[in-house]
């Protein structure tokens, strides 16, 4: 088992006591299985998608990621974590802007200290952006954002992939071919996916489709 979530219960600090964001919510992923996360606004999706990347801390349960407890973490710990075994994608492209497109896709890869230029171009032909290495950010589509910000969190070769509304940004032809491309390097490369997403259509091609309803595994 990948990842193993336990009876999670979490509040934001000022929040309900009575009433938490997450409400004692229990998933399981198995390595290389892709799961999609749906529910109403507000319901805490993305809350939960901070927990499992470790960006964030829980009141009451335990997280299993990879084999190590969530909670026993430090920031260090943490931190390397996000480095190595998770990598986050997000609505919002997140690219750094004085970097070239070759220079963000390498960027946490070198932070890893596990740069390989060979997967870094494989990963930007698969993407279709060995043209636009060189570039910078503000020159590129939003579709193409994404794609770097895609092949950035694959650099760091992840046993997990946690993906926030990846094509929200995007209007629906661009995020159908942004999203083909995430799901056929995530199955080819053994990387397990853990998808928000507001789209049936898309929760609907992925292994698994779990609706959160209220802060509660529906
Ligand atoms: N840092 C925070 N401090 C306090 N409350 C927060 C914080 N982040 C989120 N919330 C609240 O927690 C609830 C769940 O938010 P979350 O972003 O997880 O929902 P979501 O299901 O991802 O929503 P959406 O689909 O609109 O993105 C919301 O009521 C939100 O206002």
């Amino acid at each position: 088992m990948l990842l193993s979530v336990q009876n999670i219960t979490k509040r934001y600090p000022g929040s309900d006591p009575d009433l938490p964001i997450l409400n004692d919510v229990s998933l399981e992923l198995d390595t290389g299985e892709t799961l999609a996360l749906t529910g109403e606004s507000g319901c805490g999706k993305s809350t939960l998608l901070h927990l499992v990347g470790a960006l964030d801390g829980f009141d009451s349960g335990e997280i299993h990621l990879d084999g190590k407890a969530l909670s026993g973490l430090d920031d260090a710990a943490r931190a390397a974590l996000r480095r190595g075994t998770v990598a986050l994608v997000f609505q919002q492209f997140n690219l750094i802007p004085s970097l070239t497109v070759a220079q963000n896709l390498a960027f946490h890869a070198r932070l890893a200290g596990q740069e390989d230029p060979d997967h870094i171009a494989f990963l930007a032909e698969r993407l279709e952006l060995h043209d636009h290495t060189h570039r910078y950010p503000e020159h590129l589509s939003g579709g193409q954002m994404q794609r770097v910000a895609i092949g950035r969190a694959l650099a760091v070769r992840p046993k997990l992939l946690l993906a926030d509304e990846p094509t929200g940004n995007l209007d629906e032809r661009t995020g159908d071919l942004v999203f083909d491309l995430m799901i056929e390097l995530v199955k080819q490369s053994g990387t397990a996916l853990f998808l928000v997403t507001h789209s049936r259509r898309i929760a609907d091609r992925l292994d698994r489709h779990l609706l959160l309803s209220c802060g509660r595994i529906a």
